[in-house]
């Protein structure tokens, strides 16, 4: 969901069927694992094993989770939502159409208003109170943090956070407002998103001095678990002290102006749990503080079994079948479905969004496919106005956003139920560039991404075919198996 340009030190350009990734290097420091040492760390030298306190140790081995590959997400800072030198510094607020400077300024508020249930306060308002809220003094203070420890009721001394001085990596709470390195080459500006929907009060709260980092050793030191890091959020492991809990805590960092960030936070938090009870999701858990939330950790990380569907194409393991993938894409669909069944477009549906992983309960059963990063989520019945790109923002996004919609580019349509069957259209394409056996969610996928909105299928239409397909692949035999290639070539020297 967030995407800075000068995170990353060199960028290259992947195709994948019709969408192009870009594969960006993180900048060394933002690479760099957090050192997370605890006092109470036990000098225990288990290299790349996770670890955590030896009394609530659950999970041993973790290869090092491979950085996400920036890749899939670059559209955003491409679409002229790199311009990461204004001061509105809120990366979110780039899902957000973006207007030319000139009229960024003078957009007046096009929004319905708000309702009571969802706060009824925008980030325009706060920007209008605040002067466009780049100040540090905009929102309340930041918050810092340390390291101290505590007696808990079982006479153990764990690692407490608290917040008192700047956050480093293992911590949550604190924000990095100010960051923002700035890579502004088209000279636009996000607007302010007047999307906001309000204080996530209403959502379930984790208290934040329940969680501890769940740790790794690494050579001489230990450092948190991260599951993977976007440009604009880094998600780590945490572990519940009062009942051992494995989850995800996503935090939002490289914030400039605090009050887009909360907005940002709002919605995906609010959309994070508008789904929750969608299986193709994972389980919102709750707020832990500003900009920090829990999730259900996807995969088993003793045997890293999950990854991004990009990063699987990647492996090129062939660890997947095709009807593995057909699963994968029912999955990804029904969950779409769920999601704007709730009342919600995700708006940035692509492989990089979208993760595979097996049961860890029965490593026997098939693949599932769950959705993340609800970053760029808005409710259909409030979507941000129709961005206004420029003639070479349009070409730039055209290139290397192929997973929008084309009349999302063009600033004809707000982002809507029909853009995310795109994306997902060129999702199923990505997949079956991956393999020969899926021409037919090839052929799916072309129709879902047709250039013509009102002519891309419906979810529903999707889903009954996708089954089909996977009906059609279990009940035919394989064209290319040894038995079938004996047979032709039994056949073939018959003939001869
Ligand atoms: N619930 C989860 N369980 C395990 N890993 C996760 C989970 N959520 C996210 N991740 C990992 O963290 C990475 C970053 O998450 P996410 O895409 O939500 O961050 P982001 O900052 O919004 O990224 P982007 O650059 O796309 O904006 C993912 O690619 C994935 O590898």
């Amino acid at each position: 969901m967030f995407r800075f340009a000068s995170e990353f030190a060199s960028v290259k350009f992947r195709s994948l069927s019709g969408y192009r990734l870009v594969s960006l290097q993180p900048a060394a420091a933002a690479r760099r694992d957090a050192i997370a040492l605890s006092p109470n760390c036990p000098p225990v030298k288990f290299s790349e094993e996770v670890m955590r306190r030896p009394e609530t140790v659950h999970h041993k081995t973790v290869t090092s989770q491979q950085s996400r590959p920036p890749a899939a997400t670059e559209c955003r800072e491409r679409s002229g939502r790199d311009n990461k030198s204004d001061d509105s510094g809120y990366e979110k607020s780039d899902l957000s159409p973006q207007h030319s400077p000139s009229t960024s300024q003078q957009r007046p508020n096009q929004d319905p208003p708000l309702t009571a249930s969802n706060g009824g306060s925008t980030s325009q308002s706060v920007a209008e109170k605040t002067g466009d809220g780049d100040s540090d003094n905009d929102c309340p203070a930041r918050v810092s943090t340390k390291v101290s420890s505590k007696t808990t009721s079982e006479g153990t001394s764990s690692p407490l956070i608290s917040i008192t001085a700047p956050q480093d990596d293992i911590e949550m709470g604190g924000d990095q407002v100010g960051e923002l390195e700035t890579n502004d080459p088209d000279n636009t500006r996000p607007q302010i998103s007047p999307h906001s929907l309000g204080s996530p009060s209403s959502l379930p709260r984790i208290d934040k001095s329940d969680l501890n980092p769940v740790m790794t050793l690494k050579g001489n030191s230990y450092s948190a678990v991260k599951l993977g890091k976007g440009e604009f959020g880094e998600v780590s492991l945490m572990q519940s002290r009062s009942d051992g809990t494995l989850m995800a805590v996503k935090r939002l960092t490289k914030l400039r102006n605090p009050c887009r960030a909360e907005d940002a936070f709002t919605r995906e938090t609010q959309a994070m749990d508008a789904v929750s009870s969608s299986k193709a999701f994972p389980k919102f858990l709750g707020t832990v503080d500003r900009y920090s939330f829990a999730m259900e950790s996807i995969g088993n990380l003793d045997k890293r079994t999950s990854w991004s569907a990009y990063q699987m194409f990647k492996k090129r393991s062939n660890q997947m079948k095709s009807l593995d993938w057909l699963k994968v894409a029912s999955d990804v669909t029904k969950g779409l479905m769920d999601m704007h069944e709730a009342g919600w477009t995700h708006n940035d549906l692509h492989s990089d969004n979208v993760m595979v992983c097996r049961d860890p309960e029965n490593q026997s059963t098939g693949w599932e496919g769950k959705i993340i990063d609800l970053g760029y989520a808005y409710r259909i019945d409030n979507p941000p106005p129709p961005q206004q790109l420029t003639a070479k923002q349009k070409k730039k996004h055209f290139k290397d956003c192929a997973q929008l919609a084309p009349e999302i580019i063009e600033g004809t349509s707000c982002y809507n139920v029909q853009s995310d069957v795109y994306s997902l259209g060129v999702l199923f394409q990505d997949i079956a560039a991956e393999s020969r056996r899926l021409s037919c969610l090839k052929a799916l996928g072309k129709r879902c991404a047709n250039k013509t909105p009102h002519m891309r299928p419906a979810l529903d239409e999707v889903l009954q075919e996708l089954s089909l397909m996977h009906y059609e692949r279990l009940t035919q035999p394989r064209k290319n198996g040894p038995l079938a290639n004996l047979f032709r070539s039994l056949k073939n020297r018959i003939r001869a």
